[in-house]
């Protein structure tokens, strides 16, 4: 599904990313962890297209895609969530989830204004999807309900909703469950594993919570200023001493 191969990436003298390659497969939770600033957005930005490396490809569904503008990478199937919310707040979350499949949408502004055929139906096919998420993740309480009012916990759902809505080929997930209480990180722990189990879509999640991602990953990539530091199931990865030495050893170097 995706390849990264080799990617570096840097800012006026700040090197974000310095050789990183992944493959991820077939209905795979892939996670990439490390210690603040060790490189996860940026790998992420990289894959979206929100930064072009300046070496190195990214390989989405056999084409390259590093480089090209974000919303055509999105339109060939790639969603992410964000460490913040970003939803439309005074909207429904009905709505939200509809505004996510805007990608699928083929009818010109005309048919729109008329609600005539093909706007019709795509509107339609649009509501029909946005409702079987809202069964999926457990929304019916809030479904007319405006996004700004909800916990956080459940607006972090809805934007994982949002993305599923795009139907996507590949899911990225920055930080799912940041901020969150346990209760709430329990409940997306399990939406998380029901859209890799259920929907089959592979997934690459970034986090820094060990614990979560030891839980829920197929595998993992340590990185550590930028840097791969090891890669596989996640007992290896915990287990090893460069990593154990970037999480316990390196605060005091990084500030
Ligand atoms: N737009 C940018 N301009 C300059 N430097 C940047 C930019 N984006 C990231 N960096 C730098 O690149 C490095 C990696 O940052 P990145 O945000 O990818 O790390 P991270 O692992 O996601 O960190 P965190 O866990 O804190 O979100 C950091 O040193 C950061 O300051």
């Amino acid at each position: 599904m995706l390849a990264v191969e080799d990617v570096h990436l840097r800012f006026d003298g700040v090197t974000a990313i310095d050789g990183v390659s992944f493959e991820v497969g077939p209905a795979e939770l892939f996670a990439v962890i490390g210690p603040n600033g060790a490189g996860k957005t940026s790998v992420f930005n990289v894959i979206s297209g929100v930064y072009r490396p300046q070496r190195g490809r990214v390989r989405f569904l056999g084409e390259d895609i590093a480089g090209r503008r974000p919303h055509r990478i999105a339109a060939m199937g790639l969603a992410r969530t964000f460490q913040n919310v970003e939803l439309f707040h005074n909207l429904t979350v009905l709505d939200n989830l509809m505004l996510g499949r805007h990608c699928h949408f083929r009818y010109g502004a005309l048919a729109a204004l008329a609600w005539l055929g093909r706007a019709r139906r795509e509107e339609l096919a649009a509501r029909a999807r946005a409702e079987d998420i809202v069964d999926f993740l457990e929304l019916e309480a809030w479904r007319r309900h405006p996004v700004r009012l909800l916990p956080y916990g459940i607006q972090k759902r809805v934007e994982l909703g949002r993305a599923l809505a795009m139907e996507p080929r590949l899911l990225l997930l920055d930080e799912p469950v940041a901020g969150m209480n346990l209760e709430e990180t329990e409940d997306m722990a399990r939406f998380v594993l029901d859209v890799r189990d259920e929907l089959g879509v592979p997934m690459v999640l970034v986090d820094h919570d060990m614990g979560l991602v030891m839980d829920l990953a197929d595998r993992v990539l340590a990185l550590d200023f930028g840097r791969p530091v090891a890669c596989g199931t996640p007992e290896r990865v915990q287990g090893d001493p460069e990593v154990i030495r970037a999480y316990l050893g390196g605060e005091e170097d990084r500030s």
